[in-house]
């Protein structure tokens, strides 16, 4: 059994391209677009949906099957045919290219795999078995979209500016380590009912570890 490698790629401006056109297809164009990819989608047939985005100019379409050569300067590869012949053709072209391909539902032809995922803000989970079943993942992934609500997506936001403000004022790791550990531990989010109140509470914490590592600093003067 493969164990699959977990990254979070950047894909932002960077060459995407679909193999096949139809409703499988175009659910892999709109991830590839919602990360920020450029996406070109290659089939003799397509779901009006990319026909539409191909008008637009939000995807470069061509129109025609696969043919060898078409997966030059991809950063990335989704097969979305039910081809036996394509997918094999296309795997072996990605695999004399070096680029990273997926064949839908073919994980032994997959050198990528796709997780299910939970997006709360800048929070992302993902669940994968390694491929053993993917309607597990989905219904993990259902349970954490319940445990992990709108409310970590607050939390983190202001984790984030604190960080950044920590990072510029409080020299002293483990002043700064010690305040990371009480914003983190403190409260059970969950528990949190009123977030304003909560958030401010949170500036009262970083305000406090700032003024003491000022009194550390005098004390060593
Ligand atoms: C997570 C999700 C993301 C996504 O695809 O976007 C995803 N499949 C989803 C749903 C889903 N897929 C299938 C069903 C029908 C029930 C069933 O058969 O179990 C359901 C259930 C449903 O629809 O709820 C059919 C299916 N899928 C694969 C095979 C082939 C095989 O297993 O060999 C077959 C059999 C085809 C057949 O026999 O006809 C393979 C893969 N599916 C994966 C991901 C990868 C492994 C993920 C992991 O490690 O768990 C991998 C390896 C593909 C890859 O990523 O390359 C998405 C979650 C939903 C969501 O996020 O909303
Ligand atoms: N993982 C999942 O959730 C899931 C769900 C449904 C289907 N599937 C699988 O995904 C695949 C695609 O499913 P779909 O529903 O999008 O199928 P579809 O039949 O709607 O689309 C197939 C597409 O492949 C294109 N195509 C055919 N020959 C081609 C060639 N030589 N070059 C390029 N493109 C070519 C067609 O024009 C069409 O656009 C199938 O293998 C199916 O079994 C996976």
């Amino acid at each position: 059994m493969t164990k699959y490698y977990p990254v979070m790629l950047n894909i932002e401006g960077k060459n995407c391209t679909v193999i096949g056109g139809g409703r499988v297809a175009q659910r892999k164009v709109k991830s590839l677009l919602e990360h920020g990819a450029r996406a070109t989608v290659i089939a003799p047939k397509t779901t009006e949906k990319l026909e539409k985005m191909a008008d637009e100019g939000v995807i470069h379409l061509k129109k025609r099957p696969y043919e060898k050569g078409d997966l030059k300067g991809s950063y990335l590869v989704y097969v979305a045919t039910d081809i036996p012949e394509v997918n094999e053709a296309c795997y072996q072209e990605a695999e004399e290219l070096g680029i990273m391909i997926n064949i839908v539902d073919v994980p032994q032809l997959c050198d990528f795999i796709v997780p299910a995922i939970h997006r709360q803000g800048s929070l992302t989970l993902t669940v994968s078995t390694d491929g053993k079943s993917p309607m597990f993942s989905r219904r993990i992934r259902d349970e954490l979209e319940v445990a992990y609500g709108p409310q970590y997506q607050h939390i983190i936001d202001t984790m984030g500016e604190i960080r950044k403000k920590a990072l510029e004022e409080i020299d002293d790791i483990e002043v700064r380590r010690e305040l990371f550990h009480r914003l983190t531990y403190d409260t059970s989010v969950n528990a949190i009912a009123d977030f304003d109140s909560y958030r401010e509470k949170m500036w009262r914490i970083y305000e406090s570890c700032r003024n003491r590592e000022g009194c550390d600093k005098d004390e060593n003067n």
